[in-house]
């Protein structure tokens, strides 16, 4: 249960006092009314017990007539306490409402802002990074509770202070003796308190690579896509037990934190008990000798009472404070996390391509602790025209495509935009100059329609663009004929529950899924750079012909980089680039490659000769 480097949530900046005025003016931002209700609320409720400690007092001296007012003034203070009890009886239903409702509207607005700033983070190291991950789903859990929750804590420090310091006084007066004692015995239970909420708050960032591995075998298990695989390879029990064996590490770090919790606040309940019963005797010596009348002895036991309640009330809303400035820590870690791609502050506008991108001596590595991806690679886009990338597993060609699509800077060197380094533009401005289908595209469970309009937001709803990309991508015909056509739900996962109809989603194959992406990015029409990153690789020869004549049409004039381990594919390109050990191998038309004599030559023939000793039919190679 070791934790990876990185900064500790207990003892680190996060979750400081400091943080409180964040959190506060975030919760009178989004609901100024509930906020005024709750301070509101808070000072009468402690001011509530002490002024019913005293009205019971008059009431009972009244009563048995030791008070010199006698039963004349019995009403007034029975009026009084009745007030109360009704306000007190109304009250809770109301902050539960008030208070419920601040969470509400705090929780939308963290969940916003928290998301924008993800999707400000440009690049992808940050999302690779599992302490940004654990950061973040920490952040978005108990992180949008937490300004209410500080708010909630700090107004019942406010409304403990005045019941405290109310009783404090009226116990002060009946004896200063008790009074202090009352007042050492809390002292333990404020250290105490607040060394269960850092060993709280260190547990949860502790265990949480161990939840992210729990949860990973938890998804794994009922995964449709894994499903396959699991039954096959019978490996469900595998992978329950290792689920199993995550949470009971996770069950066995938390259940000696509740021992010990169990521990520390039963003793100091005893103790608090012991002190109440301690004050009863000597009341009841006192009332006995004649020093208190029955009045004082129930505004004695009423003001003990109050003041351990008081003190107790304090030292937990000190526990919600702590304890919610933490995670609201991490909110703001997230919120100051700053992108691992540099904008300037005025970045460039991103002109039309016009001559083509060039890769200048660019080397690349995922980490300072990581292998050399790229070794200095030197290459060149050239505008208008089609550039095949290929090479082994692992080579680094989609390494090479995201540094393109600038989702990563370069370790070294350069990637330049007809000549102007990528870094002086705004990364979201280059990216609408592009369009790309990645090896790993997305799969939405949303409908046909959505998901290929997903390629251009401004195109959602744009039928006759939608169904012209999802032509080019060969997929129309196949999607026309779905039930709902277009508005065919592509998962089974958000069927509507009511209904039986099967037609209500539909689930693909890898080659028509693939067909939608390359539709969504078709959608991108006119994009100066069309990146492919094997297009076709789950596609059947068919339909592998027919999307390869499609992309040659497509391709022509336009400026694209496309990546594919079939040979036959990349063979028309204007330019072949062999990438080698992180470095261009060779590059030239697939005629000059062959000649060259070197890896394409030997990959092309070796992948020819296979096709030729399986059958007659035209080879297709493949790397
Ligand atoms: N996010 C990452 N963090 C660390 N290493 C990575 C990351 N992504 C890729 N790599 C490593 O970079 C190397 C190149 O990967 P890349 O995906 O660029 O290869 P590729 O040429 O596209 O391979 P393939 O043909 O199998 O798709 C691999 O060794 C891979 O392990």
């Amino acid at each position: 249960m070791s934790r990876p480097a990185g900064p500790r949530p207990d003892e680190s900046g996060p979750g400081q006092p400091s943080d409180i005025p964040a959190a506060l003016a975030m919760a009178c931002r989004t609901a100024p009314w509930a906020v005024a209700f709750l301070f509101l609320t808070a000072v009468y409720v402690g001011g509530a017990p002490v002024i019913s400690a005293w009205l019971t007092k008059i009431l009972l001296d009244s009563i048995t007539g030791s008070s010199s007012d006698g039963l004349h003034h019995l009403l007034a203070p029975a009026m009084g306490l009745a007030a109360i009890g009704v306000v007190s009886a109304l009250l809770p239903h109301a902050t539960g409402y008030a208070a419920n409702y601040l969470s509400r509207r705090v929780k939308l607005a963290i969940r916003d802002r928290l998301f924008t700033k993800v999707g400000d983070l440009q690049g992808l190291a940050q999302l690779e990074d599992p302490p940004f991950h654990d950061r973040l789903m920490l952040a978005q859990q108990a992180g949008s509770e937490s300004p209410g929750q500080i708010l909630t804590g700090l107004l019942g420090l406010l409304q403990a202070g005045i019941t405290l310091v109310g009783f404090l006084v009226t116990l002060t007066v009946l004896s200063p003796g008790m009074a202090s004692v009352v007042v050492a015995a809390v002292i333990p239970a404020l250290l105490a308190e607040r060394a269960l909420n850092r060993r709280r708050a260190g547990l949860r960032w502790r265990l949480g690579p161990t939840e992210r591995r729990e949860m990973f075998y938890t998804d794994l298990l009922r995964d449709l896509r894994a499903a396959k695989e699991v039954r096959l390879f019978g490996t469900a029990g595998f992978l329950r037990d290792r689920m199993l064996g995550e949470l009971r590490t996770i069950n066995a770090a938390t259940d000696r934190l509740d021992r010990r919790v169990l521990r520390t606040q039963g003793s100091l309940s005893v103790l608090s008990a012991v002190v109440a019963g301690a004050g009863l005797v000597w009341a009841s010596h006192a009332a006995l000798s004649g020093r208190f009348t029955v009045g004082d002895v129930a505004m004695f036991v009423a003001s003990v009472a109050g003041t351990q309640g008081a003190l107790a009330g304090l030292v937990r809303s000190l526990s919600t404070v702590h304890d919610s400035l933490l995670m609201f820590g991490h909110y703001q870690v997230v919120m100051a996390t700053a992108s691992s791609l540099t904008v300037p502050a005025t970045p460039r506008p991103v002109p039309p391509l016009r001559h083509g991108i060039e890769l200048r001596g660019v080397w690349f590595r995922y980490g300072d602790d990581q292998p050399w991806i790229l070794r200095g690679v030197d290459l060149f886009l050239p505008c208008g025209q089609a550039t095949a990338l290929i090479g082994h597993n692992g080579a680094g060609k989609s390494t090479l495509v995201k540094l393109v699509c600038r989702l990563y800077d370069p370790t070294r060197g350069q990637v330049l935009w007809d000549g102007v380094d990528l870094r002086e533009f705004a990364p979201a401005e280059l990216r609408t100059r592009m369009s790309a289908a990645f090896q790993d595209y997305t799969c939405y469970d949303l409908s046909v329609s959505e998901n290929v309009g997903l390629g251009d937001i401004s195109a959602l709803g744009d039928h006759m663009r939608v169904t012209a990309a999802a032509r080019r991508a060969g997929i129309h015909d196949f999607i026309d004929g779905l039930p709902r056509g277009y508005e065919t739900l592509l998962s089974r996962m958000f069927q509507d529950m009511d209904s039986n109809d099967p037609a209500s989603g539909v689930l693909l194959s890898g080659g028509q899924w693939q067909r939608v992406a390359l539709a969504r990015a078709f959608l991108r029409d006119e994009r100066d750079l069309l990146i492919l990153d094997e297009p076709s690789s789950g596609l059947d020869a068919e339909a592998e012909y027919e999307i390869h004549r499609h992309l040659t049409q497509y391709r022509a004039g336009r400026t694209s980089l496309l990546i594919s381990h079939r040979l036959g594919t990349a063979r028309d390109a204007d330019r072949i680039v062999v990438l080698s050990d992180g470095r261009i191998a060779e590059q030239g038309v697939h005629r000059e490659l062959l000649a060259m004599d070197g890896v394409y030559s030997r990959l092309f023939k070796l992948q020819s000769r296979g096709y030729r000793e399986q059958s007659t039919v035209e080879p297709e190679p493949t790397l």
